[in-house]
């Protein structure tokens, strides 16, 4: 790990008054390898564990002035671009956990990434981590069952589906368009189908999107496959935000010091996902 003087990893958290900011900096404060040298949100916002919290707003100076290692930012998908790409202007890598981008969003990302190292994951859990090892390794098993989504999130979340149902139904129809012999880059034909309302039958190739919010759920994914005498479900379930936090903070070690270019979380943790 690089980091400030004493060698500690020196961060800057955005959106530092979200549910997600907020736990990054309680799980920095927890860790005795991370300093947080920055810490901004749109709108004022009391000390997050002792941090004061500046104005988003003046992101470029304050960066210019805390040079921090690493950005590591959970917002919106419009903020996440412009903040990564300052960062990417004051030479700052980023980890950034947000979902939702556009395509458009998605290419500018791409473009701040050829200045700094930029992470993106849509979920920090090594849970999550191991659930799609799982996932492609049984549609590789089962590539003629059906496959339904479900995920569960709290009813603050603006997203659906969320980032990590995205990534997973991306793994799930790699996979099948590769036992299939489609062309890669995601043109095969699997459909991905939102709730479900009429009177036709699932088709086989299908894949049903269930987005529930409810609660205070901090979120949770199901993959089902079936086939007509068996079912096969494979389910993760978050506990609480920490596990998103401490996994975006190990994945900001890591990626300090880096050469400029995109990475995932997979990256991290390489051939294991163990703590
Ligand atoms: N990858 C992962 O492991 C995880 C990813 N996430 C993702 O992280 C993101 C944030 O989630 P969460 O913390 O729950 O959300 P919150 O709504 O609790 O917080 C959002 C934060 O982002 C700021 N923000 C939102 N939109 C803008 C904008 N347009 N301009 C500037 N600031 C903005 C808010 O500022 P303000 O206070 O001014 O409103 C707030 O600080 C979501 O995309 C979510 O899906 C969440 C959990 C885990
Ligand atoms: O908004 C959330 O809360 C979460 N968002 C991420 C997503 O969209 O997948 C990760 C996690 O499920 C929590």
């Amino acid at each position: 790990m690089t980091g400030g003087a004493d060698g500690d990893l020196r961060i800057a958290v955005t959106g530092a008054g979200g549910r997600m900011g907020r736990e990054v900096i309680e799980a920095a404060a927890a860790r005795d390898d991370v300093e947080v040298a920055l810490a901004v949100n749109r709108t004022p916002t009391d000390p997050v564990a002792g941090v004061d919290v500046a104005d988003a707003a003046r992101l470029d100076d304050l960066l210019a002035d805390a040079d921090p290692d690493v950005l590591v930012d959970f917002t919106g998908p419009e903020s996440a671009v412009e903040y990564a790409e300052t960062a990417a202007e004051a030479g700052v890598a980023v980890v950034t956990g947000t979902t939702g981008f556009d395509s458009g969003g998605t290419a500018r990302l791409r473009a701040a990434s050829e200045a700094v190292p930029l992470l993106r994951a849509s979920n920090f859990a090594r849970g999550v981590a191991a659930l799609r090892r799982a996932v492609r390794e049984a549609v590789v098993a089962v590539p003629d069952y059906d496959v339904e989504l479900t995920e569960t999130h709290h009813n603050g979340k603006r997203d659906a589906p969320s980032g990590t149902a995205k990534t997973l139904l991306d793994d799930v129809e790699g996979v099948r368009e590769e036992a299939r012999g489609d062309s890669a880059g995601g043109d095969g034909l699997d459909r991905r189908v939102h709730g479900r309302e009429g009177d036709s039958p699932r088709e086989p190739t299908e894949i049903g999107v269930h987005a529930r919010r409810a609660g205070d759920v901090t979120g949770e994914h199901e993959v089902l496959l079936a086939g007509n005498r068996e079912t096969l479900s494979l389910t993760h379930r978050a506990g609480d935000r920490g596990v998103f936090a401490e996994g975006a903070l190990d994945a900001a070690a890591w990626l300090s010091g880096r050469e400029p270019g995109r990475y995932e979380f997979d990256d991290v943790l390489g051939d294991g996902v163990s703590e």
